[in-house]
């Protein structure tokens, strides 16, 4: 059932990295994308997307992997074909179908021409009924064949974090296939069973279940996120707080799980804001109530004001703000929905003057940010001459400062660590001002709100 050749539509940040990983798994791999510099890169050996390990993947697997812009060919050539284009959010929240259309048409039309059985893989994030709904008639319509008789379908997402794509690929906590008849989920669970390094658990189940579980999955994460920085907030309000000591604590449930609860900046990225948003659409559209997803999303997006106003207690408009962060994540490019991003551009909006520097994302919060914020090439560029210093991701360029890289002159200089990730180095440091966001112990007895709460108890 298995067949020797995959092909994979889309060769971005996900496609590229699961056709190299799924090549170093032993399968001869053919890349599809419209992209005619993602094509050439891949057939000149090259990554066509930074990603953590991709050019290795890619470097000691060339004989397997190829790339061509003719979907035909690569249908032709493969058994099955996992298609994982853009599905951006539309202007209601919910996700176009577009790109994934463009990509099925062409896979119906290849399918028209192909003897023999051939499986569809839709691995883009969509909301329910996209599949069955919006794409598998398109299928359908271009090669005049059957769905469960001549070809077979699934909706297989995957649960990747930027930064380990490859890794998270090959080691997933489960699998999710969303089957359009049994012969389509046992074909795509034979194949995982041979890509998957860890033989996770597969979860077979309707076109619709599997959509749904995937963006409520997120839904749930950023829910659980959010609730760690509504600790984080009450924490620094409360003598001796500490949200890491809370989070610890309450992590060590097995109901809780100490993953995703660290509170900080809050969530961004690619994937999250935009998959929380969707599940409200989804919601709104089938008339229920889904609070808890809108209240996330509101929460998670006041974030940078908070701190702006926060800030502007310490230090006041006009000085200088070094940004250490502007990626979303430590290990990624990528600037969208990027909480350093977002901090920068309302400090500018309050007349600070920022500079940012990132270890791989400068470019592109270039691109992003123009003219507005300084971007510099190295740590100590951006931190010279600063007043205050806002650490806003844990990369391993910023945890491993030292307190000789911060100023050391007259006046203190104000470091924001969200991520407590210098504590050690800086906290009651002279010439610092360490503040541990989700910390309380520096409440002056005016603002101590709990003992005016128990005063005349
Ligand atoms: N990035 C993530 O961490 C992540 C994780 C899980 C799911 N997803 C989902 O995966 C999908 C893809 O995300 P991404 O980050 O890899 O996107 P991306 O923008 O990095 O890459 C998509 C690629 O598809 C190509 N493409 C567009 N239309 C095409 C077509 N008709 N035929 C062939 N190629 C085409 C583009 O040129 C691009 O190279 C989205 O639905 C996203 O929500 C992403
Ligand atoms: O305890 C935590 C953990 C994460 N974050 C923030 O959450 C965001 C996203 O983190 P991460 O999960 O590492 O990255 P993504 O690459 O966005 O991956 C998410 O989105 C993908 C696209 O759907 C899914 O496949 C993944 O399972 C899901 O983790 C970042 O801003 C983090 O700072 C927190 O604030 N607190």
């Amino acid at each position: 059932m298995v067949g020797k050749t995959i092909s994979v539509v889309g060769l971005g940040k996900l496609g590229a990295s699961m056709a190299a990983a799924m090549a170093d798994r032993g399968f001869d791999v053919i890349g599809v994308d419209v992209s005619r510099a993602a094509v050439e890169n891949l057939n000149a050996g090259k990554a066509p997307v930074q990603e953590t390990t991709l050019q290795e993947y890619i470097d000691r697997n060339r004989q397997r992997l190829s790339a061509t812009l003719e979907h035909r060919d690569a249908v032709m050539k493969s058994d099955i074909t996992f298609v994982i284009v853009p599905t951006p959010s539309d202007k209601n929240g919910a996700f176009s179908i577009k790109y994934a259309a463009t990509a099925f048409r062409a896979i119906g039309k290849a399918l028209k021409e192909k003897k023999g059985y051939h499986t569809v893989v839709l691995t883009s994030t969509v909301l329910p009924g996209a599949t069955r709904y919006g794409l598998l008639p398109l299928l359908e319509q271009e090669s005049g064949k059957k769905c469960g008789k001549d070809f077979g379908l699934c909706y297989s997402p995957e649960f990747i974090a930027l930064g380990s794509v490859i890794r998270d690929f090959l080691n997933p906590d489960f699998l999710l296939v969303g089957e359009f008849d049994r012969k389509s989920g046992e074909t795509l669970e034979s194949y995982y069973e041979k890509i998957m390094e860890n033989h996770p658990p597969c979860k077979r189940m309707s076109i619709e279940n599997a959509e749904l579980a995937k963006v409520s999955l997120n839904s749930y994460v950023t829910m659980k996120i959010t609730f760690a920085n509504i600790l984080t907030e009450l924490c620094e309000k409360i003598p001796g707080g500490d949200v890491d000591a809370v989070s610890d604590a309450i992590g060590l449930d097995r109901r809780i799980g100490r993953k995703y609860l660290t509170g900080g900046l809050g969530f961004g990225g690619p994937c999250f804001p935009r998959d929380n948003v969707a599940v409200s659409f989804l919601a709104r559209e089938l008339g229920v109530r889904n609070e808890i997803a809108e209240a996330t999303d509101r929460f998670n997006r006041t974030i940078p004001a908070r701190f702006v106003e926060k800030i502007s207690r310490h230090i006041p408009s006009g000085s200088t703000v070094a940004v250490l962060g502007l990626s979303y994540k430590p290990y990624s490019c990528v600037v969208e929905e990027s909480q350093g991003i977002l901090l920068a551009q309302a400090l500018s909006k309050q007349n600070y003057t920022v500079t940012g520097y990132d270890p791989l994302a400068n470019d592109n919060a270039r691109h992003m940010l123009g003219d507005d914020i300084q971007i510099k090439e190295s740590v100590q560029d951006c931190i010279a001459g600063a007043d205050a210093v806002l650490i806003t991701t844990p990369d391993p360029a910023f945890t491993a400062l030292k307190l000789g890289d911060f100023r050391k002159g007259k006046e203190d200089m104000l470091v924001v660590d969200f991520w407590r990730v210098l504590a050690g180095e800086l906290s009651g440091k002279p010439g610092i001002r360490y503040v541990p966001v989700g910390q309380g112990s520096r409440i002056r007895d005016a603002e101590n709100v709990l003992e005016m709460m128990w005063r005349d108890a």
